[in-house]
């Protein structure tokens, strides 16, 4: 069964499009092997890839569903960067004219807002500090948490945004422990579903520079949902004002939140290529 797909990326942090309106694709479940989407994730023997998004028809009364998954064949219900390329891509295949997009989600609905100078703004909805909504093992909810992994303990937040995050302060990203910490705080118990682990720089009230380990997929160019989660962590603990300009290896996206409505988060959306899976078994 041939695949098409469409490569896409958000700051670097890169999807394969799976557009399951025009191909079908199960409703359910995923839409490959585990292996298999290992497989097409290996930027070697595969497509490569930091998630697979795939674009169908809603359930309810949004303009779609968006599903994900990461280069580990983990579904997850939330990837900021990948919504504003699904709502690049949407567009882009006519698959709607709307400029103001809402998207159902395994964790709610988004609404997705293209912008006349080229970029996407994504309502990533509230921030989750109930210990149950993240989900985070602590004895109750605090601006900050001492973790303790390996022979050191760690000052984390924990937040959710649809996807479970813990964010720790860093003099300088440059030098931050991310390729070590990293994994240890991925799968730490306390984190029953495992977290995307954030790495921030404070260069002052409006700016940060960050690096993200993500769940699933290791350390991208950026992360979305994980520049939001830094943001308000670092709102919550009274370090950053309303709107933060958060600067990653791939580029720089501008969080907003004033505590109303939802974590606004704005930045590009680019398409690379297309092209055809010709043989889904992850074997080739
Ligand atoms: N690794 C994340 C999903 C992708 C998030 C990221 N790519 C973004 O832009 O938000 C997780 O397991 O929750």
């Amino acid at each position: 069964m041939d695949l098409k797909f469409t490569k896409m990326h958000g700051l670097g942090n890169d999807f394969m499009v799976l557009d399951g309106i025009r191909q079908s694709l199960p409703e359910d479940g995923p839409p490959l092997s585990p292996e298999a989407m290992r497989r097409l994730a290996d930027r070697h023997f595969g497509v490569g890839f930091d998630q697979l998004l795939i674009v169908q028809p809603p359930r309810g009364d949004a303009d779609f569903r968006y599903r994900i998954f990461n280069a580990d064949g983990s579904e997850v219900s939330q990837c900021g960067n990948g919504a504003r390329c699904f709502a690049r891509f949407v567009r882009d295949e006519g698959l709607t004219n709307k400029h103001e997009i809402r998207v159902e989600t395994a964790n709610g609905q988004m609404t997705l807002r293209l912008t006349d100078d080229g970029l996407v703004t994504v309502n990533m909805g509230p921030p989750r500090w109930a210990l149950e909504d993240i989900p985070f093992r602590a004895s109750a909810v605090a601006d900050t948490y001492i973790l303790v992994a390996g022979q050191n303990a760690y000052e984390i937040s924990a937040v959710g945004l649809g996807n479970p995050h813990c964010v720790m302060l860093v003099e300088n990203v440059d030098t931050a422990p991310v390729e070590t910490v990293g994994p240890l705080l991925e799968s730490h118990p306390d984190f029953p579903e495992r977290v995307n682990v954030g790495f921030m720089q404070l260069v002052d009230r409006s700016h940060i520079r960050l690096r993200v380990f993500e769940r699933g997929s290791g350390e991208t160019l950026a992360c979305g949902s994980g520049a939001c989660a830094a943001v308000v962590c670092g709102q919550k603990r009274g370090l950053l004002d309303d709107t933060v300009e958060v600067s990653l290896a791939g580029g720089t996206l501008r969080v907003h939140y004033d505590g109303t409505n939802g974590v606004l988060m704005t930045g590009p959306a680019s398409r690379v290529y297309d092209g055809v899976i010709r043989d889904t078994s992850g074997k080739a």
